[in-house]
């Protein structure tokens, strides 16, 4: 499991005492690191997963938008959490999320989920629905325009989660100069100084900013 920041004894603990996956869970996440290799790593994590699913439930959203599906994992989360809401969700690869098809049918939230294929970007612009919760987890450079995209149609209230924002700890090191941890770093900048948002960042998994609009 990723728990980067952590000494992995502690990790290990912290696992131990967080509710787990449960089975259909584990085998999307045995089925995902068997079909799609490397790509694999970008699912997020079982204790993300639970976050995900507490999370929906306190906010209780009427619509939440997903930028970055892959296989479903975190869709099946939230879609889980959901009572009455709906979740839209944002993905380039119809081959990655015709897995996350097949896993909202089985996990029985498919009628609560509607997907759209396309560049975020595009597909952003044209959805116009007020939003109550979103999960940015795509591509990082592109978290500012998704991150912009969203705040003009978040509620105040809403709550945008943003996945990856610590990239293992890179971004605390200045000599750390990698594109991904340098766009990351940016977005986090951008996301402080903004003065129309509460933020808090988790040290979970590889990162994890809550970001209230206020
Ligand atoms: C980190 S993965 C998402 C992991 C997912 N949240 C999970 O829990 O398994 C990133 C996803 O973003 C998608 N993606 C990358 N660039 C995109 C873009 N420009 N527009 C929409 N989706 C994009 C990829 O196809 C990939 O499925």
């Amino acid at each position: 499991m990723k728990a980067y920041l952590l000494d992995p004894a502690v990790a290990q603990y912290v696992f131990a005492h967080s509710t787990p996956p449960d089975p259909l869970l584990e085998e999307l996440a045995k089925e995902t690191a068997e079909s799609t290799g490397d790509a694999a790593g970008m699912q997020i994590s079982p204790d993300q997963g639970t976050f995900l699913t507490m999370i929906t439930q306190l906010v209780a959203p009427q619509v939440v938008v997903e930028v970055g599906t892959f296989t479903g994992y975190s869709s099946v989360c939230i879609a889980r959490g959901l009572s009455g809401g709906h979740l839209h969700c944002f993905d380039v690869s119809e081959e990655w999320t015709s897995v996350a098809r097949r896993y909202w049918e089985r996990a029985g939230v498919a009628d609560r989920v509607t997907l759209t294929l396309g560049p975020a970007l595009e597909t952003l612009t044209a959805f116009d629905q007020p939003i109550d919760l979103a999960f940015i987890d795509a591509d990082k450079g592109n978290y500012p325009g998704y991150y912009e995209l969203v705040m003009e149609r978040l509620r105040p209230g809403g709550l945008i989660l943003a996945d990856n924002t610590l990239r293992r700890g890179h971004v605390a090191d200045p000599a750390h100069d990698e594109t991904t941890t340098v766009e990351i770093r940016q977005f986090n900048d951008l996301v402080i100084e903004d003065p129309r948002v509460t933020v808090l960042m988790l040290p979970v998994a590889d990162g994890m900013t809550m970001i209230r609009k206020n």
